[in-house]
C-alpha cells in the first residue's frame, strides 16, 4: 500500500521531471521527439519507450489499436510517404530498435499554414527516442544501414481500401533524402505527387 500511496503523492510536475523522458517539439506542430533513457547494465538495457503517466500530460492519444514491427534488409530502403485517410488516418508513434535511418513527417493538412512543409529526423539506435506522429501527416523514412527494425504504435487500423501515399522524391516538396536510387516497393514508385492529390484530400479528409 506504502508504494501506491507513494506515487499518488507525487505531484505530475515533479513525476515528470523525475522521469527519464525528455519530449521535445518540433517545428511541425504536433510532432514531438521523445528522447528515451535506457538503463544499461553489464547484460545488456531496458528500455521503456512508451508511458501514458508521463505522456498523456502531452495529449497524446492512450489508446493504440495495433502494434507493428519493420524490418528493412538493406540501406538504402525507403518506405513511403505513406497515410491513411479519415476516418483512419492514424496518430503513430515509433521507434527505432535497430539500425539508422533518416525519417521524414509532411505536413497533408490543408487547413494547415504548414500545409506541404516537411521534416527530417536521424534515428539511431546508438540515442534512443521515440518520434510521435499525428494523423494529419505523411510518414516515410529511408534506412542508412542493414537490418533496420522499427516498432509502430498506430491509433486506428490498418485499411488498405484508405491508405495512399506520395511519391518520395515529389519535387515541390524537394525533400532531401540524400539518396539517389532507393529501394522500392512496386507500390511505393506509383506514387503521385502531393498536389496531384490534393482533391482527393480535400474530398477525403475535409472536417
Ligand atoms: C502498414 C501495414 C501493412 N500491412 C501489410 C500490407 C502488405 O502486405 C505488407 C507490407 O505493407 P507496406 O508495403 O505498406 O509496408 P510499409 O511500406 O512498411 O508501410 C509502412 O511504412 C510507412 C513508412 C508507414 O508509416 C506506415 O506505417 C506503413 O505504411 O504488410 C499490414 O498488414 N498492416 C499494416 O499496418
Amino acid at each position: 500500500m506504502k508504494i501506491w500511496q507513494k506515487f499518488q503523492e507525487i505531484k505530475l510536475e515533479n513525476f515528470l521531471k523525475a522521469m527519464d523522458m525528455k519530449i521535445e517539439e518540433t517545428s511541425l506542430e504536433g510532432v514531438l521527439i521523445i528522447h528515451l533513457d535506457p538503463k544499461i547494465d553489464k547484460r545488456g538495457y531496458f528500455l521503456r519507450f512508451w508511458d501514458e503517466t508521463i505522456l498523456s500530460a502531452y495529449n497524446l492519444p492512450q489508446r493504440w489499436c495495433e502494434e507493428s514491427i519493420s524490418y528493412s534488409k538493406y540501406k538504402n530502403t525507403l518506405r513511403g510517404l505513406h497515410f491513411q485517410y479519415q476516418p483512419f488516418a492514424q496518430s503513430k508513434f515509433i521507434s527505432l530498435i535497430k539500425g539508422y535511418i533518416s525519417d521524414v513527417v509532411v505536413n497533408i493538412d490543408l487547413d494547415s499554414p504548414n500545409y506541404g512543409k516537411w521534416q527530417l529526423f536521424e534515428l539511431s539506435d546508438k540515442e534512443p527516442l521515440a518520434l510521435f506522429i499525428p494523423a494529419n501527416y505523411a510518414h516515410g523514412f529511408v534506412t542508412r544501414t542493414e537490418d533496420c527494425y522499427l516498432i509502430y504504435k498506430m491509433d486506428k487500423p490498418y485499411n488498405p481500401l484508405f491508405e495512399d501515399g506520395i511519391i518520395w522524391n515529389d519535387k515541390d516538396l524537394g525533400i532531401n533524402w540524400k539518396v539517389s536510387a532507393p529501394i522500392l516497393s512496386q507500390r511505393d514508385s506509383g506514387f503521385k505527387t502531393l498536389n496531384e492529390i490534393t482533391t482527393k484530400l480535400r474530398m477525403l479528409n475535409d472536417k
